[in-house]
């Protein structure tokens, strides 16, 4: 089977005043359809560049990026995107803002077909009821669910996520995590989470790839070998552990590379 998206041989670097900044080196990722993919690295290794490259914000140096069987050359529809920063419009209520993907991806929808789709998915990650609150009556955790409705509302068959839950206390991290696990259950999108939370890799992704340092190249791949409908409490159990131990050790590999780690 075809890979639903391919990374082959990325090269990247970015010019700053000081020379070219080389920061992916011949990177090679393969997430089959359906697969959710867990990228973590040490901190400034490249990750958000690639999220940049797989959404099509930005062309690479060199290799190609090839989402559905095509070479990835501008931005596509296809894609959904979720950020640390939920970033929803405050003059706007919580199921506008779901909507809004649809008005720009899909300005054929109806306005009831709008609202019954946001809808569905607001009752899915328990925000029925908020649905014409303002952003800023949301708490933290609440907003990140309403921007993961907006990422997958157009129904985009990539989902592309850069440290969505990195700014949640731990508690409601975990949390989200099980709602991801739900949406992903009732959803049939392809993934990518970057995250720093190993504990996070292993309950969402199938795989998780581990970036060396700087320039970054695939350093280690992880088939994440538990049930699809894992619960928190599997994180303890010892083949979950093993798992972790093993990302830790590539970690410290990625940053000893790497001499700017904080
Ligand atoms: N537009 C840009 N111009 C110049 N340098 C950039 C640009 N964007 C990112 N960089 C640099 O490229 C490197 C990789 O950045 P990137 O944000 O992709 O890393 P990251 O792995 O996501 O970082 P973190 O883990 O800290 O979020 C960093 O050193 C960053 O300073």
């Amino acid at each position: 089977m075809q890979d639903l998206i391919e990374i082959k041989g990325v090269s990247h670097a970015y010019q700053t005043r000081q020379g070219p900044l080389p920061v992916l080196d011949g990177l090679d990722i393969s997430i089959p359809k359906g697969e959710f993919c867990a990228v973590v690295g040490p901190s400034g290794c490249g990750k958000s560049t690639l999220t940049r490259l797989i959404s099509g914000l930005m062309k690479p140096a060199s290799g190609e990026v090839w989402l559905e069987g095509q070479k990835v050359t501008s931005p596509r529809k296809t894609v959904g995107m979720a950020f640390q920063n939920p970033v929803l419009l405050e003059w706007r209520t919580i199921i506008d803002n779901v909507t809004l993907p649809l008005e720009i991806v899909a300005p054929k929808t109806t306005r009831a077909q709008a609202h019954d789709r946001a809808m569905h998915l607001l009752d899915m990650v328990g925000l029925n009821g908020f649905e014409n609150k303002r952003p800023s009556e949301l708490s933290g955790g609440m907003r990140q669910r309403a921007s993961l409705c907006r990422a997958i509302v157009h129904k985009p068959s990539v989902l592309i996520m850069d440290e969505p839950f990195g700014a949640l206390d731990n508690f409601t991290r975990e949390d989200l995590w099980q709602t991801m696990r739900d949406l992903r259950a009732a959803e049939s999108f392809t993934c990518v989470l970057i995250t720093h939370d190993l504990r996070e890799s292993v309950f969402l992704g199938d795989q998780v790839v581990v970036l060396s340092g700087r320039p970054a190249h695939t350093q280690f791949v992880l088939n994440v070998d538990l049930p699809a409908d894992r619960s928190i409490d599997i994180l303890y159990e010892p083949k979950a552990v093993e798992m972790l131990h093993v990302l830790r050790d590539q970690i410290r590999i990625a940053q000893g590379r790497d001499g700017e780690v904080h």
